[in-house]
């Protein structure tokens, strides 16, 4: 029995969300805080699920590192490889606009963030060797030494015989070029065992548009996934098997707030009911109502579901 079911890697920091809707960020005057940071808001979810999970990840040594360990700690996280950042380094801060529930975005103050100086001394391999599974975030490749610190830890978990999944994540904010986006965003695809992502970063992935899924999936199961699922927004997702399996998830319509907190909320619905062994088509159920309850309510975080809201949906459109 392995300690941990799900480690996740990268990015724990903070969102600011509008707390006034339907204007635009430059008249917003009240924004609410809340953890954020797509791996932390994964771990959040997929423990506010019942699994153990974990997370590695460096915060900033002040207040808001704090904030974020305290409430991971809350919420059932194991938090021992969360470090903080000795350089005196700040924690990304993610401003959230809600102009209207369809048109919504991000901006994200990452200069010199402290996750993006994770590096391959600050975790062990005995940590990653507690877990069942290692979720490593995109956004952690896009500078050194956290992408060092990433790419090891994915050879560790590999060696161990620990299953990777890849979350895209991408966010413009911290990469320096397309070309150098697909360089790192292939090479960790590829050592994967599942990867999930949405149909826009699987363009930047490839440094190209205009592939369909299928030709995405294809040149990854000529490497080690044996899972691709593609995410369309309000349009679903569909799970690609390596022996050719095509799953499609529908969405569960719901009265939307804001769009951010979708993907987060997906993966964690997502992973559980793997991890549960209800099958890819339950699983991506079990994401799409996670994803439905999350964009009807303020947070990504603090709004993950529990077990009992997710089938409740699911049995009620089912019904
Ligand atoms: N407006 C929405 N209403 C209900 N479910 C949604 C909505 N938007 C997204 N979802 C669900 O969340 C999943 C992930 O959303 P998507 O926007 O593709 O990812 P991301 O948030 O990572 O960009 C979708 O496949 C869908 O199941
Ligand atoms: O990942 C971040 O640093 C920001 C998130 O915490 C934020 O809530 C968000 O953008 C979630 O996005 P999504 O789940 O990928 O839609």
């Amino acid at each position: 029995m392995k300690k941990l079911d799900i480690i996740t890697f990268g990015r724990a920091a903070v969102d600011l969300n509008a707390v006034e809707y339907n204007m635009p960020m430059e008249e917003t005057m009240t924004f609410k805080k809340y953890v954020g940071g797509s791996p932390a808001n994964i771990a959040i979810g997929t423990s506010k699920l019942g699994l153990k999970a974990g997370m590695i990840a460096k915060v900033s040594d002040d207040q808001h590192g704090n904030f974020v360990i305290d409430y991971m700690n809350k919420v059932g996280v194991e938090t021992s490889s969360i470090k903080k950042d000795t350089e005196g380094r700040k924690i990304g801060l993610t401003f959230t606009e809600i102009k209207s529930p369809e048109e919504c975005s991000i901006l994200m103050y990452r200069d010199q963030a402290a996750d993006l100086y994770l590096s391959v001394d600050d975790f062990d391999e005995d940590y990653i060797k507690s877990a069942e599974t290692l979720l490593i975030s995109g956004t952690a490749l896009s500078q050194s030494p956290s992408r060092e610190a990433a790419l090891h830890a994915m050879d560790i978990a590999k060696k161990n015989g620990v299953e990777v999944i890849f979350e895209l994540d991408y966010r413009p904010y911290t990469w320096k070029s397309e070309a150098e986006t697909s360089v790192y965003m292939t090479l960790a695809a590829r050592s994967a065992d599942i990867v999930i992502g949405t149909r826009d970063e699987f363009n930047v992935l490839e440094n190209s548009e205009g592939n369909s899924d299928k030709e995405s999936v294809q040149q990854l199961f000529n490497y080690s996934p044996h899972l691709v699922v593609v995410k369309h927004g309000v349009k679903g997702s569909k799970a690609f098997t390596r022996d050719g399996e095509v799953i499609e998830g529908d969405i569960y319509k719901t009265q939307v707030l804001k769009t951010f907190g979708a993907g987060d909320s997906f993966a964690s619905g997502f992973i559980y009911a793997l991890k549960k062994e209800k099958g890819i088509q339950e699983a991506l159920k079990y994401g799409s109502a996670a994803a439905s309850i999350v964009v009807s309510k303020h947070s990504s975080s603090d709004a993950m579901p529990t077990v009992e809201e997710i089938e409740q949906l699911i049995h009620s459109q089912e019904g």
